[in-house]
C-alpha cells in the first residue's frame, strides 16, 4: 500500500542550506543530510554546495556506488511538491542581476580608462604644438 509521503517546496528545502541543518533534493526526494555532512567522503563543501536546488546532477556526476544510494534513502523526509516554482528560476534571475552589475562595472570601468586616455592624448598634441612653435 502507497503511503503518504511528507511534501516540501522547493523554496521550503532551500532554507535549509547550512552546516547544521542541510536538505538536499535529489530525484525529487528530499534529504535532511545534516547529521552525515562530517562523515561524507567527498567533504561537507560539496553537499552544502548541492543545497537549494535539484541536486541530482551532483549527486550523479560524483559517480556515488550503490551503498551511497541506500545511504542516501536512509536520510529521505518526503518528496518535493513539483506543483512549487522551482528555484533553478531564482538562481538564474539573481545570475541575471548579477551579470547585469557585472556589465556596469565594466561600463563604468571602460568611462573611467577614457578619462586619463584623453587627457594624455591632449597633452600629447599640446606638447606638440608648443615643441613646433619653438
Ligand atoms: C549532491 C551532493 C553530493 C556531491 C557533490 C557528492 C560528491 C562526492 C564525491 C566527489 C565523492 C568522492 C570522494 C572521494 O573519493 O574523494 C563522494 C563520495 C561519497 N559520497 Fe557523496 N556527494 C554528494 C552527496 C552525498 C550524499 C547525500 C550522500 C549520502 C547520504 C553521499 C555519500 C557518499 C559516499 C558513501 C561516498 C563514498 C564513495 C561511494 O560509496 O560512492 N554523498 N561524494
Amino acid at each position: 500500500m502507497a503511503t503518504l509521503s511528507q511534501l516540501y517546496t522547493m523554496q521550503e528545502a532551500s532554507l535549509h542550506n547550512t552546516k547544521d541543518d542541510c536538505w538536499i533534493v535529489i530525484d525529487n526526494k528530499v534529504y535532511d543530510v545534516t547529521s552525515y555532512l562530517d562523515e561524507h567522503p567527498g567533504g561537507d563543501d560539496v553537499v552544502l554546495a548541492a543545497t537549494a536546488k535539484d541536486a541530482t546532477d551532483e549527486f550523479e556526476d560524483a559517480g556515488h556506488s550503490e551503498e551511497a544510494r541506500e545511504l542516501l534513502e536512509s536520510f529521505c523526509i518526503g518528496e518535493l511538491d513539483t506543483s512549487s516554482p522551482p528555484i533553478p528560476e531564482l538562481e538564474i534571475s539573481s545570475k541575471k542581476q548579477l551579470s547585469d552589475y557585472a556589465r556596469k562595472l565594466t561600463d563604468l570601468t571602460k568611462r573611467c580608462w577614457a578619462v586619463p586616455a584623453v587627457v594624455v592624448a591632449i597633452s600629447v598634441v599640446v606638447g606638440i604644438l608648443y615643441s613646433r612653435k619653438k
